[in-house]
Parts: structure tokens; C-alpha cells; sequence
């Protein structure tokens, strides 16, 4: 029965880069984690290294920037580099405005001396082929903007086995993995198509470059801008995310473009109000979880709804009702044999979880409801309970499925409060520790759902006794109404 379904780490479907700054939502929860980002008021105070004065001279050469009365410039910050305020700043007040000329594109691959060879390629793929051969050219017109490209960021793609093991037990492990293994599969696609015949272009480039250009990518590509589907922005994508900013509205838009408009433009404004000397922040995606932002800019957050876990579930093969409960899936929304269900802490189940699950293990005598007379009204009759023996079989699996889960992790979530309560933990660490604190919590919640509806079994009302009362045969005390012959 445990087969039924599997409690796994969500699988990476992965045909381009995903969205960086997206705006799926997702509901929220609580967990005192790790990374306390900066706070909005504190002023950074570092000046700026040699790369970071080219790259802000080569933006005023250009005109990008006023050299006079910049709005913001680049300075380091806790994250790295960030955008610090020139000026006091309103909230929605423009920071920076970038003409499409110097944005990164497929369009500029196309467009550059790698186009021709680039035609079929994903978009991220051709961009992270275009930041390469950039960098190898020691006279390229991007030079100042590469150089302040990170080495690498805290996302768990650059992290060692080591640190990687202090993710035993997690879903973000498979998903890392996973991604690692789907940039590798393209890696070596185009080493042996586009690399490898066209060795003065591209004369040393390996595996661990396209991670590095993956990362970069995935960390600051802006998505789903009007009519771009991956653009890296050179000064824009160095704004950083603060937890605090909760609106993902109107932070960039872009201008322009129409028949007699000037050029277009990628306009940044400031979701808040910013003082003259402090940092310029965003909210990167609400929607995404802990491991989420672990994988695409390697940081977590402490707020407990970021915490989610992925259960996915699966109409067998083997199941003698296989295609009668796939039609019944897919008639509700739920495509193909599997589905996944993030379930977040502090909210409650999905609602499609328990008919789903109630479907998955729907047999024996209740099998019934699977036949066609059924097939508009099933999904009705599978949101409340079914049968004692179809509760109690959902209850079981899932909480079985729990138990597995939590016994692959190496430390208890007591263990990882302490270590998080401790401090000074390297940000792998704190990264890889909020996560697994995280993931077990969701956990114990689904747990402890299904071990309550455990407790509520004989109390539950079932399809045959809501069947009787609609026929008028259940008296008000639960009763079955005999016929008496007169
Ligand atoms: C769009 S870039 C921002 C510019 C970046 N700080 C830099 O130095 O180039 C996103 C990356 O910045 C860093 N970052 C942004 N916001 C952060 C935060 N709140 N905490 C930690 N790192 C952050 C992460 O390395 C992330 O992958």
C-alpha cells in the first residue's frame, strides 16, 4: 500500500531558465531561520573597488548614467555589490533607467559574432555561451560589466560535496542535483556541436563555467519583462532583495517603444522610500520558498511561509482503475499520472490534496464511483470522505511517507535550532540548516493533519450515510428509517 503514492523531492521540469524575479504566490508560515538581511536604514559605508569605477565610469562614457547627479550608484554591501542612494528618494521614485542597448539577450547573441552558430539554442543556453566567449575576449565591449559579475553566489549549484552533505535527507539536495544534472546534459550538447568545432571562439571552456554563467542567469536574469524572456540588465541586476519589501508591484517596467517613442528603456523604481547613503532594495518573488531562494541567489529567509515541501503523488500503473482515475484527475484540473502539492507551513492542505489522495486509494467497495454514471459528480463526493477504509488508508500512507522523510534527514529540528540559536554559522550552513529545519517542520505539520484525522475516523460522515440522509433514510439522531407495512 505504502506504494500508493510517494512523498519525493520535487522533480526539476527545466526547458529554459525559470523566471528570476517571478510572481507566483504562494501562501506563508513560521520559523525563526537564518539570514537576517540588512536592514533598510543602514547605510553602506565600503568604497567601491577598481572594477566597480570602471564599470561606473564605462556606464557615465556611455551616457547610461549622470556622472554629476547619479541617483544611485554600485557600492559593496552585506550582499555583495548593491545600489546605494544618492538622494533622499520617495517611494516609486525612478532609480535607474538602462536603454535596450546595453541589455543581454538572445537578441544580442544573435546579433553577435556567436549568433550564427547559436540559432537553435535555448535562450539560456545561447546567453550563457554569449557571457563566456565575452569573457574570454580580452577586448570585448562588455569587459566592465563582466568584471563585476560574481565569481559565484551562496546558491547550492557553486556549493562542495561537503557542504552539499549538510543537505542530506532535503528535497533542495535532489532539486540541486537535478539542476546540476540538466545544466551538465546541455553542457556537454553544446561542447560536442558548438564548443569543441569552434575552438578560437571558445578556447577553454568547461563544465564548471557554464555553472558559473548558469548561476549568474539564474540569479540575475530579469524574466518575463514585455516581450523578454531572459535579459541580463548591467547596473539593474545589481539591486538586492530585502524581506521587508513586501509589494513586488511596479518595481521595473519597461518604457518605450511604441511607433514615434523614444528608446526603450528598463526603469527601476524604489518600492519605498530610501534615504540619501542606504541601499535601494527590492522583493525579489514573494511566491518562492526557502529552497527556492537558496537555489536561485543562495540566500533564506526567517519568515516561516517561505517553508514548503513538495508531495507528490501518483496514480499507479498497476492500478486496476489506472485510466478511469487519470480521466478523473485530468477532468479536475490535475494533469498526468503525478501531481505535486506544495504544502506550506502554517497554511492549510491544498484543497485539491485530499480528494486526490482519496482518489489515489479509492478500491474495493468503493470503486464504484469510478464508474462513468459517476464521472460528473466523483469529485464532488471525493472532497468529503469516502469510506472509514479510504480515510484511514490515506491517513496511514501519508503519515508512513512522513515518517520516511524525517528518518532521511541527520539531524533532529531541536539540533538545528540550537545551531541556528548559536550564530556565527558560515551562510552555506545557515542556508543548509534553515532549509532542513524547514522541510521537517512542514513535515510534522502534514503528520500531524493526518495523525488528528486518524483520532476523528469513527466521528467522520461517509458517502453511504450522506446518501442515506439525502434519501430521506436517516433519521436526526442517525437512525435508519425502517419502512413499516401498514
Ligand atoms: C541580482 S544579484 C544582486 C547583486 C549582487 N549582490 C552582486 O554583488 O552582484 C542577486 C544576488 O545578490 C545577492 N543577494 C541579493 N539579495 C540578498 C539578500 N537579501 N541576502 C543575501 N544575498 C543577497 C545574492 O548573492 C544573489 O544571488
Amino acid at each position: 500500500m505504502a506504494s500508493l503514492f510517494s512523498i519525493s523531492s520535487s522533480p526539476f521540469f527545466f526547458s529554459s531558465v525559470k523566471p528570476h524575479f517571478s510572481q507566483r504566490k504562494r501562501p506563508t508560515l513560521h520559523l525563526t531561520v537564518p539570514f537576517t538581511v540588512k536592514s533598510l536604514l543602514s547605510p553602506a559605508t565600503d568604497t567601491p573597488s577598481p572594477a566597480v569605477q570602471t564599470f561606473w565610469q564605462w556606464l557615465c562614457d556611455k551616457g547610461v548614467v549622470s556622472a554629476n547627479s547619479p541617483v544611485v550608484k554600485p557600492g559593496i554591501v552585506p550582499e555583495g555589490l548593491g545600489l546605494i542612494a544618492q538622494r533622499d528618494m520617495s517611494r516609486n521614485e525612478v532609480v535607474l533607467e538602462v536603454p535596450k542597448k546595453f541589455w543581454i539577450n538572445p537578441d544580442t547573441v544573435a546579433s553577435s559574432e556567436i549568433g550564427k552558430l547559436c540559432g537553435g539554442l535555448k535562450p539560456w543556453v545561447s546567453v550563457a555561451l554569449f557571457l563566456l566567449r565575452e569573457k574570454s575576449n580580452k577586448d570585448s565591449l562588455w569587459r566592465s560589466y563582466l568584471e563585476i559579475l560574481p565569481e559565484q553566489t551562496n546558491s547550492t549549484i557553486y556549493w562542495s560535496e561537503e557542504e552539499l552533505s549538510e543537505l542530506q535527507g532535503t528535497q533542495l539536495l535532489n532539486t540541486t542535483l537535478g539542476v546540476k544534472e540538466y545544466v551538465q546534459s546541455e553542457f556537454l550538447k553544446i561542447k560536442e556541436e558548438i564548443i569543441l568545432p569552434n575552438k578560437h571562439l571558445f578556447p577553454s571552456i568547461t563544465m564548471d563555467d557554464f555553472i558559473w554563467a548558469f548561476g549568474i542567469l539564474r540569479s540575475r536574469a530579469f524574466s518575463r519583462l514585455r516581450g523578454q524572456n531572459l535579459v541580463l540588465i548591467p547596473l539593474a541586476d545589481l539591486i538586492n532583495h530585502n524581506s521587508s519589501i513586501t509589494t513586488e508591484d511596479n518595481a521595473w517596467e519597461i518604457k518605450g517603444g511604441g511607433l514615434f517613442s523614444r528608446d526603450v528603456l528598463f526603469s527601476l523604481r524604489t518600492p519605498v522610500s530610501v534615504k540619501s547613503g542606504e541601499q535601494v532594495y527590492i522583493q525579489y518573488d514573494l511566491g518562492k520558498s526557502n529552497a527556492e531562494l537558496a537555489l536561485d541567489y543562495g540566500f533564506v529567509e526567517s519568515r516561516s511561509d517561505r517553508n514548503a515541501y513538495t508531495l507528490t503523488l501518483e496514480i499507479s500503473e498497476s492500478d486496476p482503475f489506472f485510466g478511469d482515475k487519470l480521466d478523473i484527475a485530468e477532468s479536475n484540473g490535475l494533469v498526468g499520472e503525478t501531481a505535486y502539492f506544495d504544502i506550506v507551513l502554517g497554511h492549510s492542505l491544498p484543497p485539491a490534496l485530499l480528494p486526490y489522495l482519496r482518489l489515489v486509494a479509492l478500491g474495493g467497495t468503493d470503486a464504484f464511483l469510478l464508474e462513468s454514471i459517476f464521472r460528473n459528480s466523483v469529485w464532488g463526493h471525493l472532497e468529503l470522505p469516502v469510506s472509514r477504509a479510504n480515510e484511514e488508508l490515506i491517513c496511514r500512507v501519508v503519515r508512513n511517507a512522513c515518517r520516511t522523510a524525517l528518518s532521511g534527514y541527520k539531524t533532529t529540528i531541536e539540533e538545528d535550532e540550537k545551531l541556528l540559536e548559536g550564530g556565527n554559522l558560515d551562510p552555506r550552513l545557515e542556508i543548509a540548516v534553515g532549509v532542513r529545519a524547514g522541510e521537517k517542520r512542514v513535515l510534522e505539520q502534514i503528520d500531524e493533519i493526518f495523525k488528528n484525522r486518524e483520532l476523528e475516523l469513527d466521528e467522520l460522515e461517509y458517502y453511504q450515510e450522506r446518501r442515506l440522509k439525502d434519501l430521506g433514510l436517516v433519521g436526526e439522531q442517525g437512525d435508519i428509517i425502517f419502512w413499516e407495512p401498514k
